[in-house]
């Protein structure tokens, strides 16, 4: 159950790296009280990070935490008021509107019975982890994913940063075969299990924590002949290597969390391993990339 709490602390920060060790540090420290921490993704990329307390919270002690955690990537100060007494998670949750996406649409479960029928629902309780179908990333990998489900039929998907579970979840409703998600993150990790079940997907979808391909169930469930990670630019490189160890032949790749001048580097890094570009997705300055292995 949540609490019901009226002091409000919000600020905002510059990178999600950075949202999450606040969070993680806030949560820590104040988690015994009857608080509520919520960090959600604004569209210029920011992050607001917002707490919710049932007692005045001491506000010399939440700056210090807030700058020793955030370091110089805090975009506005602290602030503080008072607010009347709600679910503030879920009240924050209901302001997200439904994201179409080819066959796919991504919502929450205020929404649940105003999707229209003849789409494959995806509802997701986003919480801490990343991945409501707003971010043009997630959005790109959708569209990717519906343009390959129209030409093949994965038998074997790996989701590598799975965040709320949502590409898992698409991929698992799709097809109806098992999908492989993992996270590096323990909260995402418990919230896509969550999610998976929410959707009734459970049976399909299974959740590991791992960071890259640093775990034994990558090769006990490879190879794969569709891998969706939408990450960073630079692990997406790093990981190019090991992950084209655990491709299936003529394997489907969907990379994405690129900002568009960061594909050709990251599309060398592939190319060199034997997969090719063939298609390219540009959504407010993001890339998402689909890539074909040629053996
Ligand atoms: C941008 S979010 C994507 C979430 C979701 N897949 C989507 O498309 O909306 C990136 C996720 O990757 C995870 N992540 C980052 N680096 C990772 C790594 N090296 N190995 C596994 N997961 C990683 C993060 O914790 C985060 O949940």
């Amino acid at each position: 159950m949540q609490p019901s709490p009226t002091h409000r602390a919000s600020f905002s920060i510059g990178t999600e790296a950075a949202a999450r060790r606040v969070v993680d540090v806030l949560t820590e420290v104040f988690f015994e009280g009857d608080a509520a921490v919520a960090a959600f993704e604004r569209p210029d990329g920011q992050w607001d990070v917002t707490l919710h307390f049932a007692d005045a919270p001491d506000q010399a002690l939440l700056r210090e935490l807030v700058a020793t955690s955030a370091g110089n990537e805090i975009a506005a100060t602290l602030a503080f008021d008072t607010v009347e007494a709600k679910d503030w998670v879920k009240a924050s949750l209901e302001d997200l509107v439904p994201v179409p996406a080819g066959r796919f649409v991504v919502h929450g479960s205020h929404d649940r019975d105003r999707v229209a029928p003849n789409k494959l629902k995806i509802e997701i309780e986003a919480a801490l982890a990343f991945g409501t179908g707003h971010h043009g990333t997630t959005r790109g990998c959708l569209l990717l994913l519906d343009h390959v489900l129209k030409s093949t039929r994965p038998s074997n998907v790996l989701d590598l940063g799975t965040g709320t579970g949502v590409l898992a979840i698409a991929a698992a409703k799709a097809l109806h075969r098992r999908v492989l998600a993992s996270d590096i993150d323990p909260p995402s990790v418990r919230v896509a299990a969550e999610n998976a079940t929410l959707n009734e997907t459970g049976q399909h979808v299974r959740v590991i924590r791992a960071t890259g391909f640093a775990a034994p169930d990558f090769a006990k469930c490879g190879p794969f002949d569709l891998v969706l990670a939408n990450i960073l630019a630079n692990p997406l490189r790093q990981l190019a290597g090991p992950m084209t160890r655990h491709l299936a032949a003529r394997a489907r790749v969907i990379l994405s969390g690129l900002l568009t001048h960061q594909a050709p580097a990251v599309i060398a890094a592939y190319r060199a391993r034997g997969l090719v570009p063939v298609k390219h997705l540009r959504i407010e300055g993001w890339s998402s990339l689909l890539l074909r292995k040629m053996d």
